[in-house]
């Protein structure tokens, strides 16, 4: 349903004191390729600031490409203009990590959920109080919602309202962008649940971003972990948790103090901090933190490619395999 490829986003950064300096280039994204099949859920993983949400800000352009390809049902996501554009927004919503800040303080739930069929000219505006009350109940909260505000909810319940308002232009895609990572365990699991049902009920597919590998793993069918603005590994998620084949997921993935599903599996800290975007290393950005880099490494850039049924890896070693 979504095919991205080669996704390239720069960002123009001026550095120094009091922000004085020459003006610099990140390369936030780097060639970056995945596809999402209808009704599936995407983790995509990696460290703070290798290029998860300025993914989907991209795709969802919120924030305009340099390069590449997106591809929704066929329909180009990068040259739709106008109302081709609209249409195509309503398809792709996205829920932020942080629902209070982005959910208006001044104002009641049923407005808030009444706004986007508003702008998208979802239904008349008699139909919207039944549609908010329904969408209210498919997110587990109850009607008198409508007429509160942001604050007088938990963070689990604002969560549930980020969900209900990307909900109500009936979208066919979800980007979570750390969806439940602000929230209790206990409560994280009642807005998987919650997820994951609304995954079955609607076949909603996601780009689920996140740490948590644990809740990628109970989440996500597939995974794709980033590095650096590049994708280093894509597989089955159960998969490629349990034996990853790339250094870097093997990294992360060391943190893990059992086998036991159940336990909570957080990302290793990585000696090191990832190297910045401003100045990536030569080849393959991870060589300088990797624990069986070769000369290889630091000249040529590895592709993603693929190694066994549905597991694509971009690292030379794959080829002494
Ligand atoms: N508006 C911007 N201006 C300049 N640089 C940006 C901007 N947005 C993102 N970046 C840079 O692009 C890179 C990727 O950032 P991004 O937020 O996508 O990473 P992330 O993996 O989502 O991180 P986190 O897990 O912390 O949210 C980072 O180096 C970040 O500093």
């Amino acid at each position: 349903m979504l095919a991205v490829k080669d996704l390239v986003k720069t960002f123009p950064v001026r550095g120094g004191f009091a922000l004085s300096g020459p003006v610099q280039t990140v390369k936030a994204l780097d060639g970056v390729s995945f596809d999402v099949a209808r009704g599936e859920a995407l983790g995509l993983v990696g460290e703070s600031g290798c290029g998860k949400s300025t993914t989907a800000r991209t795709i969802l352009r919120l924030t305009e490409p340099n390069g590449g390809e997106a591809l929704f049902d066929g329909a180009d996501l990068f040259k739709a203009t106008g109302a081709d554009l609209r249409r195509l927004r309503r398809r792709l919503q996205i829920v932020f990590q942080d629902p209070y800040a982005s959910l208006n303080p001044r104002r009641r739930i049923g407005d808030t959920l009444a706004e986007p069929m508003k702008v998208h000219g979802i239904a008349s505006a008699r139909e919207w109080p039944d549609r908010i009350r329904a969408l209210l109940a498919e997110v587990g909260l109850p009607p008198e919602a409508v007429h509160k505000y942001p604050h007088e909810f938990s963070g689990g319940q604002r969560q549930r309202i980020g969900i209900a308002r990307a909900l109500t232009v009936g979208p066919e895609l979800l980007f979570l962008d750390e969806p439940v990572s602000a929230l209790d365990v206990s409560v994280q699991a009642q807005v998987l649940v919650l997820l994951n049902r609304l995954r079955e009920t609607r076949n909603l597919a996601s780009v689920f971003i996140s740490h948590d590998l644990g809740v990628v793993r109970y989440f996500c069918q597939r995974v794709c972990v980033m590095y650096l603005g590049r994708i280093v590994e894509e597989g089955p998620a159960e998969a490629l948790l349990d034996e990853p084949l790339h250094p870097y997921t093997q990294a992360l993935r060391a943190a893990t103090p059992t086998p036991d599903p159940k336990q909570k599996v957080t990302m290793a800290r990585l000696e090191g901090d990832p190297a910045s975007p401003l100045n990536p290393p030569s080849g393959c950005h991870f060589h300088p933190r990797c624990p069986h880099a070769m000369e290889r490494c630091k000249a040529e850039i590895p592709l993603l490619k693929q190694v066994a049924p549905g597991r694509k890896v971009a690292c030379h070693l794959m080829d002494q395999r």
